[in-house]
């Protein structure tokens, strides 16, 4: 059923990080910075949350998947691991 786990997506998006920005839409927003990130992360997380109020949970997990995806891409635009993360839970 799953198509990656997060380490195998996180894995990924440090090589996709410095790929053509045409192509890769981790690249595209690595390249626009931390704001950038930021703000999608802040959309994500709202989206996770109407989701979980009004509607199933199969849309939920959808948009809880592209939460992790762009924690993610801020993580590799800080620098920092997983290990980083996993050390404060
Ligand atoms: N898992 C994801 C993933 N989840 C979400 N997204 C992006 O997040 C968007 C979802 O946010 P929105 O609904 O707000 O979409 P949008 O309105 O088009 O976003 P904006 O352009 O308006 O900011 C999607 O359209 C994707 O661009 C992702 N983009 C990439 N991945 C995976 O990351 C890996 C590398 O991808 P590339 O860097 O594109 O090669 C691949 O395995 C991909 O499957």
């Amino acid at each position: 059923m799953s198509k990656k786990t997060v380490e195998e997506l996180f894995a990924e998006l440090q090589q996709k990080a410095s790929a053509d920005p045409a192509t890769s839409r981790t690249a595209e927003l690595v390249g626009k910075g931390v704001h950038a990130i930021g703000k999608k992360v802040v959309e994500e997380a709202a989206e996770v949350w109407m989701a979980a109020e009004y509607e199933g949970a199969e849309a939920t997990a959808e948009e809880i998947s592209q939460l992790l995806y762009h924690l993610q891409v801020m993580m590799v635009a800080r620098g920092i691991s997983l290990d980083d993360v996993y050390a404060h839970l």
